[in-house]
């Protein structure tokens, strides 16, 4: 039997994110692994010194679908706690997919401002050291490195899983080192997270696993009717509403998961290893199904070890090695030796 706050957490951290505007700083440009990839350029002083817009604590509403995601970072301050990062409800992407390629614009969604992890269990070597980056919304980024490196560190930072030893973390403006616990679930539903064991909860349908995670957040059961169908049409579930995922692929497994994740309409989804218990045709397939996401407006972050992705899709790579990020190019190659 699933132990139904873990559930509920696990559902609650599935959904949605956000421009924002933090400090100025600049991007790591290491060195090419590649003609093709290009480095990144440092962060405009006019754009960086933008204000940061603030929280105020609306639930984000769901965009209709058509309606445009705004990533202009210009956004006003009313705050209170009654609620909390009121920028997302206006930087929700819909879900009806378009062919037309999105390019990252406005605002940051993730800005690393010299982040170093330490645990507490290895003191003397930073699990993250120095990371100083920025992701901006629309991007579809990969984030490679040999096991060890800090992947999934990275990934539990952004969720809050985690705190940063040293620096600054900011998600659409807001700095997570300073967000109070009782916003941390706020911030959650609006970040989508796909895992590579798909974290489904075994007793239920496959319609049942995505409603979940609108029912935690308190969806109308109107809501949920309309929207699940949807997201499980988009994923090409619509003909396996009923089964429970032990009657399911691997991949279509996956795809429940990525239904979960985006019938919130995320504007932000994280992937730890989404492809790592797949084989490389289906992998291929969930890669195509996240580029098509990302295509809708969602700012796609895919931690992975696929090489051969990485390098076919040749999409903005973000390279650790030891905590340290030692690469940072568009159209970037996997790059290390495996
Ligand atoms: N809870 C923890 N306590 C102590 N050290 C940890 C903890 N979690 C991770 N580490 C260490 O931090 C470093 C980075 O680990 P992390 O899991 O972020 O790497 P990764 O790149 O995601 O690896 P993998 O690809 O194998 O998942 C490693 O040296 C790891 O041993």
């Amino acid at each position: 039997m699933t132990n139904t706050n873990d559930a509920q957490r696990r559902a609650q951290e599935s959904t949605g994110a956000i421009p924002a505007v933090p400090p100025a700083q600049g991007r790591h440009a290491a060195a090419g692994q590649d003609a093709a990839a290009t480095s990144r350029p440092a962060v405009p002083a006019e754009r960086a010194m933008r204000p940061r817009p603030q929280a105020t604590g609306a639930m984000p509403p769901v965009n209709t679908p058509g309606s445009a995601p705004a990533h202009n970072g210009s956004h006003s301050k009313a705050p209170g706690r009654t609620g909390v990062l009121p920028d997302l409800s206006t930087s929700l992407p819909t879900l009806s997919v378009e062919d037309v390629q999105q390019q990252p614009m406005g605002a940051p969604v993730i800005t690393f401002d010299h982040v170093t992890k330490v645990y507490p269990a290895q003191p003397n070597k930073p699990s993250l050291h120095d990371i100083s980056l920025q992701i901006y919304a629309g991007e579809f980024v990969f984030l490679v490195g040999h096991s060890g490196s800090g992947k999934s560190t990275f990934i539990k930072l952004i969720t809050r899983e985690l705190k940063p030893t040293d620096g600054h973390i900011f998600i659409a403006g807001e700095d997570l080192s300073t967000m109070r616990n009782w916003r941390v679930p706020y911030l959650r539903r609006n970040i989508g997270c796909v895992f590579q064991d798909f974290k489904l909860l075994p007793n239920k349908t496959v319609f049942e696993n995505v409603a979940f995670a609108l029912e935690v957040i308190g969806k109308s059961r109107h809501v949920i009717k309309t929207q699940v169908p949807e997201v499980l049409r988009l994923v090409g579930l619509q003909d396996k509403l009923n089964k429970r995922p032990d009657q399911l692929s691997g991949g279509e497994q996956q795809r429940v998961s990525i239904a979960r994740a985006i019938v919130n309409r995320p504007p932000l989804l994280v992937c730890d290893e989404p492809t790592g218990n797949l084989d490389p045709q289906t992998s291929r397939g969930i890669m195509d199904l996240l580029e098509r996401i990302n295509r809708t407006g969602t700012t796609v972050l895919v931690a992975t070890h696929d090489r051969e992705m990485v390098d076919n899709m040749r999409r903005r790579v973000i390279a650790l090695d030891s905590g340290q990020l030692t690469r940072d190019q568009d159209r970037g190659v996997y790059g290390f030796d495996v």
